[in-house]
């Protein structure tokens, strides 16, 4: 039985799996997103196969000329609407040579639908390619241009999906898909497009004959990677927009649509396409794309002029989802958010639904907080994602530059757990993408495939291909690989007439794609190396190798994962950016890796690439499979849904309101018939406005009390300790122990390296010149900054910000080297060696318990504990660091020990998840937040309810 079990799961992503195709003359055709070569659309009407045609040299780009005569665009360019946004006349024609005035064509010859899927056939040349897409592609549409998305072919469900029904896709049914990319194409489709569903007056009742079908926009890897496990989940939802206009369908049609659709578990949310446009087009990808992936829009102007206006679209698009979710959520169900179109939904679902499990994916990169903290709306983004119970990302990096945003940019306090919210806890982890291997599987082995395959090699017999499929935008780096192999044919003579780099240009929006700016490079390289019978780069598909490369980082990089499936007979060697998320796992570690702005150094790795010998090739494919076959589509989905079942179970009970206060009548039979008695209090929320001594009266024969704190021992501890001998202590957050009656506290950390402590005060120096009141405060094992933080104002938001900047300085140079851990307050953070705590402290004091020995060695025989030195005068431990490198991290969990009730009252959550797991332990949170406690107390309250406790136990006896 699985932990999904009995959950629905919505998925909310931008557009929905399926989608309408408005011809006239389409027949309603319900065509399941299904998983596998045996799905609905697999059994449609059979492929015939037809060999494509072959000519050796003749080159792509002819042909395509050739098979796009005649074909009439749905979308004439000069009827389009003017963008408001949009840059001066975009045209890729004028200026290029032959490969790139091909892709023109391509774009209008893509905007009708073939009814042919068979090599040779040309509704979109990308498309037709099986080869390409099943090598090359799953996570990306095959085709992302709006005007080439009006080719059919495709369902989400990949390339070698058999033919649609002919009412579905044939060329007298032009499909007219949600242009998204492109605001103006989108307005010209919307006018013509839905004229069948218009009168006079606008909306009318009719419902216009439709068809259901898979639609190629949105994420096709996590449409893919929930139909590999649909066995595995009790029923699901998806939750998003319809991949073509809407404003004009009627009140029946949306009905109708929605009836239908909602058979086949999607459910449209309806925006209007102004605010789809001012979303997506803009908001999405010409601020967040960009910024996200390291690009920060470089017009200052523009960029807050996109941002503040479309940002409202952006937001009504996402309360639309919100709603949407809130209007079909049960209780029981998961809310899987996607991407980062829906940012604000999972916030904008918590304050309707308190209780929802809701987990939210990042497909896409994080960036460091330094690009991040450009965006005006920076807050409400994080704080639209902190909504959510998880939030995954595709790598460790990603996790961790969002972790360090919101600590620096929201000044909340991050473990490697998490982000700690002032009532909740969010968590934040990391699950890579993958894809179904299986179904690839089945789908090379269509006959097509290897017709393709046959057909290219005959093209380029001798020659070497290199092959790149990317989004055509400043983002995925295609100028920077074009340079790079122009580089390569200087430097490599031997190859000029040989090597030839096929790149699939993926069209986005004409803001992104001008960006790219790739026209001069490719005319140049051309013109260069270029002959009557030798085109160097050609804007389209093949085999040998791949070669995809990012300008910037790249959330996975699925698309890598296909090559190497797809090279199962030949084993040709990976060329990849170092900054792709796959990179980030060892398991591609036997690519050929590159920097791309080292074109050089690219250069050579093409050279690499196309001269390795067999053997190296197959030993490196062999690594590079077994990774991909290990991090799978199914354990992507499967892993990220039970995380968000077991962390929301968690959150439940860690909220406050749902621990109950500390019941004194309820333990008072236990603690009265305990012979011993462990108390644990922490010193900062419970005695520290106290006479200490209150709490040695409250220890009666047979108690042990111990005070935990994070101060150094010389100062309150030390005065403490002497005036309450029979107290236990704790000093600097478990780094120094001093036991009951003894004269000596005792170091846990005098193995520990501490070579990072200049360097932490010397960064810390540079914030204190720039901070008027604060200082530095070095203890006896860690180092304290203090900054003034008590009164709002300039002052405050100032030392707030430099606290921010100090931690994350801190972290980033010290903090994974030298194993430190931060922990933030209101006016101070504490830097301190990480595997020290105050539990790994009570860990030592109940091994000690009842050990004949003193506690210098209670922990002897278990070399992962801390192991605590003696110190004579404590007004020496500050000398009392020596060998580097020792690890103090405790594996052995502790026993009660002798002790049959452990009492702790305490706000540190890492010692209460310790102590819950000790039977007799009762432990008691002091924080006033969630928390994973037994019981909880207001701070104030704590010492009162012990005495309390302490004189009824008395009167019993
Ligand atoms: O272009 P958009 O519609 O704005 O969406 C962005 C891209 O999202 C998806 O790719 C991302 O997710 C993939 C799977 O997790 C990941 O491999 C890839 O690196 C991410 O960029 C989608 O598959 C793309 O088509 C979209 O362009």
């Amino acid at each position: 039985m699985s932990s999904l079990d009995g959950h629905r799961i919505l998925i909310a992503t931008l557009f929905l799996p399926n989608t309408v195709n408005l011809s006239p003359h389409a027949t309603p055709i319900l065509t399941p997103v299904s998983h596998g070569a045996s799905d609905a659309l697999n059994k449609a009407a059979p492929v015939s196969v037809k060999k494509p045609a072959v000519a050796p040299l003749r080159s792509i780009v002819e042909d395509l000329t050739v098979k796009s005569k005649g074909i009439t665009p749905t979308v004439t360019p000069d009827l389009e609407a003017p963008n408001p946004f949009a840059p001066p006349p975009y045209s890729l024609a004028p200026p290029l040579i032959a490969p790139i005035s091909h892709i023109a064509t391509i774009k209008n010859a893509a905007r009708v639908s073939s009814p042919s899927r068979v090599p040779g056939s040309i509704g979109n040349v990308f498309s037709d390619s099986p080869l390409l897409s099943a090598g090359f592609h799953s996570d990306t549409p095959h085709v992302t241009h709006p005007s080439l998305r009006g080719s059919h072919g495709y369902g989400s469900d990949g390339a070698i999906l058999q033919m649609p029904p002919p009412a579905v896709a044939s060329p007298a049914t032009p499909l007219v898909r949600r242009s998204s990319r492109t605001s103006n194409s989108r307005s010209a489709s919307l006018r013509r497009s839905n004229s069948a569903l218009s009168n006079n007056d606008g909306r009318n009742s009719a419902i216009a004959p439709w068809a259901i079908q898979n639609s190629v926009h949105g994420n096709v890897g996590l449409h893919k990677a929930v139909a590999s496990v649909e066995h595995e989940l009790d029923s699901k939802l998806w939750i998003g927009v319809l991949d073509l206009p809407t404003d004009d369908f009627s009140e029946e049609m949306r009905r109708d649509v929605h009836t239908k659709l909602g058979q086949n578990e999607n459910f449209p949310v309806w925006v209007k396409d102004e605010d789809f446009v001012g979303c997506y087009d803009v908001f999405c990808h010409q601020v967040l794309w960009p910024s996200l992936h390291y690009a920060v829009p470089d017009a200052p102007k523009t960029k807050v002029f996109y941002e503040s206006s479309s940002f409202e679209q952006y937001k009504t698009v996402n309360q639309k989802f919100a709603n949407a979710i809130v209007s079909v959520y049960r209780e029981g169900d998961i809310v899987w958010v996607n991407d980062y179109h829906l940012c604000l939904v999972p916030q904008l679902v918590r304050q309707k639904l308190p209780n929802a499990t809701i987990g939210f994916f990042m497909h896409v990169a994080w960036p460091s907080s330094e690009i991040f903290r450009c965006l005006a709306v920076r807050k409400q983004l994080l704080y639209g994602l902190l909504g959510a119970d998880l939030i995954g990302f595709q790598t460790h990096n990603f996790a961790r530059h969002f972790r360090q945003t919101c600590s620096r940019i929201l000044s909340l306090e991050t473990l490697p757990k998490g982000i700690q919210l002032e009532n909740s806890f969010v968590d934040v982890a990391v699950f890579p993408m993958g894809i179904d291997v299986a179904d690839l599987t089945v789908k090379r082995s269509n006959p097509e495939v290897e017709e393709w395959a046959n057909s290219l090699k005959q093209r380029y017999e001798g020659r070497k291909l290199i092959v790149g499929r990317d989004k055509l935008d400043g983002v995925h780096g295609v100028r920077h690989k074009i340079i790079a192999f122009e580089e390569f044919l200087e430097k490599y003579p031997e190859f000029q007439g040989k090597a030839v780099l096929i790149q699939v240009a993926l069209a986005t929006t004409e803001q992104n794609e001008l960006q790219a700016y790739i026209t001069d490079v490719v005319s140049r390289v051309n013109s260069r190396f270029g002959s009557l019978t030798y085109l160097p780069v050609v804007l389209l598909h093949t085999t040998d190798i791949t070669f995809p490369i990012d300008e910037s980082t790249r959330g996975m990089a699925l698309r890598t994962h296909e090559y190497v499936e797809c090279q199962e007979k030949t084993k040709r060697p990976l060329i990849l950016s170092e900054f792709t998320g796959s990179y980030s796992y060892s398991g591609f570690r036997q690519c050929i890796a590159i920097n791309p702005w080292d074109y050089k150094n690219t250069a050579d790795a093409i050279f690499q690439a196309l001269t390795m010998n067999d053997e190296e090739a197959t030993s490196r494919w062999q690594d590079l499979h077994s990774h991909v076959i290990t991090q799978t589509a199914q354990a992507f989905v499967t892993s990220f849904l039970t995380r968000c079942v077991r962390v929301h179970a968690e959150h439940l009970q860690r909220s406050a309101t749902s621990i109950p206060p500390l019941s004194i009548s309820t333990l008072q039979p236990r603690y009265v018939a305990a012979k011993k008695r462990l108390i644990l209090l922490d010193f900062e929320s419970t005695l520290w406005t106290e006479d200490p001594r209150i709490t040695y009266h409250q220890g009666e024969v047979g108690n042990q009390v111990w005070v935990l704190s994070g101060l150094p021992v010389l100062g309150g501890l030390e005065k403490l300790a002497s005036a309450v001998p029979g107290l236990g202590l704790v000093a600097e957050n478990g780094c120094f122990i001093k036991e009951p009656q003894a004269d000596e506290w005792v170091s846990m950390v005098s193995k520990l390296n501490f070579s990072w402590r200049p360097l932490c005060v010397e960064i810390l120096g540079y914030f204190t010149e720039r901070t008027p009141g604060s200082f530095v405060e070095e203890r006896g094992a860690s180092v304290v900054w203090r900054f003034p933080g008590w009164r709002d104002g300039p002052e405050k938001q100032w030392a707030l910000r430099q606290a921010a900047e100090a931690q994350n300085h801190i972290w980033d140079s010290l903090g994974e080297r030298f194993g430190l851990r931060i922990i933030p307050g209101t006016t101070s953070f504490l830097v301190l060696p990480k595997n020290v705590s105050r539990s790994t402290a009570v860990g030592v004091i109940l091994r000690h318990e009842g050990a004949p020995t003193s506690l210098a060695s209670a922990s002897a025989a278990d070399p992962h504990i801390p192991v605590p030195h003696p110190l004579r005068n404590p007004r020496a431990i500050h000398v009392a660091r020596s060998t580097p490198g020792q690890s103090v991290t405790s594996t052995t969990p502790p026993t009660a020990g002798e002790f049959q009730i452990i009492l702790t009252l305490s706000g540190d959550e890492h010692l209460i998840r310790r102590l819950n797991r000790l039977e007799g332990s009762e432990t008691c949170s002091t924080s006033g937040k969630g928390s994973d406690a037994k019981w909880r107390l207001e701070s104030s309250d704590a010492l009162a309810s012990l005495k309390h406790f302490v004189s009824h136990s008395s009167a019993c006896q």
